[in-house]
């Protein structure tokens, strides 16, 4: 009854847009699965904004995020990190990329769901490690047994992100299969089958 009329021969990015509507589409998932890389090429497709949370909240404290864990503590991070995702949310649509430990975050989760689509970025340990191995800007991950912590991660972390509306693996593919991956997801969400 409420379908939206889709004109013939939109692309899939313009049938994800009218999918989405003023939504915004929130990216979660675990460090290195790709959330700010495919959420900023998702929001070119889309022709709609797009903003990360750690990048806000790097530009709002002028301090890395490493800078911040060090000073202040990962409960402070936390509450920066939730007070910027309000912000972040309110209006769409928007893409908006979040840290890995945001939608872990009760407050921060009920922000998240409440403001827009979610997508769970979902991914293999060793697809995670070969990507964040080269970089050590996780503090999270400045530990004796940084792959080890990122396997904790994943056990502790995946039932919480299984509650997004939508899940998509990621892997290695090219960047813009992940992109239509993802429009394909938000084009399909809820779609009822017509034998049902
Ligand atoms: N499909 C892909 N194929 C190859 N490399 C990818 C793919 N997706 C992301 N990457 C690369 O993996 C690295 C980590 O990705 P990105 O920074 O987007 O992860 P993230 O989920 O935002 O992590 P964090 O939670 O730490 O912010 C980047 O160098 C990115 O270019
Ligand atoms: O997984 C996490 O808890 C984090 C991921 C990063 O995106 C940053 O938000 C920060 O390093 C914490
Ligand atoms: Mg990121």
């Amino acid at each position: 009854m409420n379908d939206v009329i889709e004109p013939v021969s939109a692309t899939l990015a313009e049938r994800a847009k009218l999918a989405l509507g003023k939504r915004n589409l929130v990216f979660i998932g675990l460090m290195g699965a790709g959330k700010s890389a495919i959420g900023r090429l998702t929001a070119q497709a889309l022709g709609i904004p797009f903003v990360d949370s750690d990048h806000e909240i790097e530009r709002v404290s002028r301090m890395t995020i490493s800078d911040l864990f060090a000073r202040y503590g990962e409960d402070e991070f936390r509450a920066l990190e939730t007070r910027v995702l309000k912000r972040l949310l309110r209006t769409g649509p928007r893409v908006v990329s979040t840290g890995g430990g945001a939608y872990i975050n009760e407050r921060s989760r009920r922000q998240i769901k409440r403001g827009g689509l979610t997508i769970w970025l979902n991914a293999e340990l060793d697809v995670l490690w070969e990507r964040v191995n080269k970089r050590d800007t996780r503090p999270l991950l400045k530990t004796e047994n940084p792959k080890q912590t990122l396997e904790n991660l994943m056990r502790a972390r995946y039932p919480i992100y299984a509650e997004a509306d939508l899940t998509v693996m990621s892997r290695d593919v090219n960047k813009e299969t992940m992109v239509e991956d993802v429009l394909t997801a938000v084009i399909d969400f809820r779609k009822v089958p017509n034998d049902e």
